[in-house]
């Protein structure tokens, strides 16, 4: 008779929520995110929950793994998430077809599946040991709030579309307003900076580049810093800017920035680990990354080469235990660990939080979240919340949630209505930009 819970029932449910016509290098966010939850029931009537990216890859994967994960016992946790976690999986998973996303900016692989059923996994063994999923996590719990910065984008005017984005809701607070409307210029993103500290409490801030020329952004940096001395400010072009235009601009900041996010990338047959190492080197700027370093091969060529000082490494590209492990090894060796988000959920928000509570060493930049785009979208019955710039653990066993299934069901069946299940930035940005193409190398309105 086993000593552990035995995983009854494994549920894969696709779901959708609404989003801002945010810009970046791979065009406009839609008005609508997908995601896919995993939702795990174990023979003590438990119930574990993971979130991943939501495309239709991630979900065949997911639903072709049930058997895989149904009739295990929560023990064989590591044993089964190897065995998911595979180069024979990822081959299989590579078959399953592939779909409309920014490849460049989002590698998309299958672990982004794995990872949901891991965390629902480790959910459910915390129940049992009546642990945090923290306390499960590499050197356990290593602090109970964890700092999370305000990622700002540059919002298109979604009145120039026919697409369903929402217009935004007056009477709250003033972010629950403006996050829903045209913030093209330099004032209207430090407005919005202003109404998300206000709500948040956040003290350090990220841009969202690859939109505007280089200069325009750095710009943009510039009035961030003189609005909010005390704030950490960074940029993230996704890579976008060249070696040299990167080093330049680069130079106009290096006194107001902790680090630049993707200065630049490969170029010119040279990898974007060659030239972030040079751009380290030219500029004595750290360098953090979510597009060089998502694995444990490319994370080795990235510090061989000295690339980069801070991998952003997101739970839903690492998995929860590879991205602590990453933690641990930034601690040991003297890099920084910080955190990679997409759209996401309240689950995913306590995956990143779990993750964040456990990376040790004092090393830890904020975490990356987009939960402040979506705060008010909740599919838990209490999402954790962001208070002081900072997510607060619960003292609770587990992911510390619990899903309103009323609430997922919604957002089920919204998934259900949506025409594009597949994250495609091209949609939007071609109301903007007549036959508008992606291009990794230009800012997505200079075309
Ligand atoms: O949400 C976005 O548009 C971001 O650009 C996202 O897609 C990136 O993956 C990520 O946030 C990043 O830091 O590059
Ligand atoms: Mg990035």
């Amino acid at each position: 008779m086993s000593d552990t819970p035995v995983i009854t029932q494994m549920r894969v449910i696709p779901v959708a929520g609404h989003d801002s016509m945010l810009l970046n290098i791979g065009g406009a966010h839609n008005c609508y995110f997908t995601r896919v939850l995993v939702v795990l029931t174990d023979s003590l009537g438990h119930t574990g929950v993971g979130e991943s990216p939501g495309s239709t890859t991630v979900l065949n994967y997911l639903q072709a793994a049930i058997p895989q994960v149904e009739g295990q016992e929560l023990k064989r946790l590591n044993s089964l998430v190897t065995a998911l976690y595979t180069a024979k999986t990822r081959d299989a998973f590579s078959e399953v077809s592939d779909t409309i996303h920014v490849p460049q900016v989002n590698p998309e692989k299958h672990y982004n599946a794995v990872a949901a059923i891991e965390a629902a996994m480790l959910d459910l063994l915390g129940q049992f040991l009546d642990l945090p999923v923290a306390e499960l996590l590499g050197p356990g719990k290593q602090r109970d709030q964890v700092p999370v910065l305000g990622y700002l984008f540059y919002i298109a005017d979604r009145t120039k579309t026919d697409m369903d984005y929402l217009p935004g809701s007056r009477g709250g607070h003033d972010w629950y307003h403006l996050r829903h409307q045209a913030a093209m210029d330099i004032d209207s993103v430090v407005r919005l900076a202003e109404a998300a500290q206000d709500l948040y409490g956040f003290k350090d801030f990220k841009l969202k580049g690859g939109v505007h020329r280089g200069e325009y952004e750095i710009e943009t940096v510039k009035a961030l810093a003189h609005r909010f001395p005390q704030a950490r400010i960074t940029v993230d072009p996704n890579a976008c800017w060249s070696l040299e235009e990167a080093i330049a601009l680069g130079n106009q900041i290096k006194h107001l920035v902790p680090y630049i996010e993707d200065p630049c990338g490969a170029e010119h047959g040279f990898s974007g680990r060659e030239t972030l190492a040079e751009f380290r080197r030219a500029t004595n700027i750290p360098v953090a990354t979510n597009m060089i370093a998502n694995d444990w091969r490319q994370l080795r060529h990235a510090l061989e080469m000295n690339a980069i000082d801070i991998p952003l490494a997101d739970p839903h590209f690492w998995t929860m235990k590879n991205a602590v492990a990453v933690a641990q090894l930034c601690d040991e060796w003297g890099l920084t660990m910080g955190c990679h988000s997409n759209n996401h959920f309240d689950v995913s928000l306590a995956m990143i939080t779990h993750l964040g509570a456990a990376a040790p060493g004092e090393r830890v930049t904020p975490f990356d979240t987009h939960w402040l785009w979506q705060d008010g979208q909740r599919l838990t019955r209490e999402p954790f919340k962001i208070v002081d710039g900072n997510i607060r653990l619960p003292d609770k066993p587990g992911l510390g949630i619990e899903l309103d299934m009323e609430q997922v069901e919604k957002s089920h069946q919204l998934y259900q209505r949506i025409p594009n299940k597949d994250r495609n930035d091209a949609v939007g940005m071609q109301y903007l930009i007549k036959d508008w193409r992606f291009n990794g190398k230009r800012p997505t309105l200079l075309r």
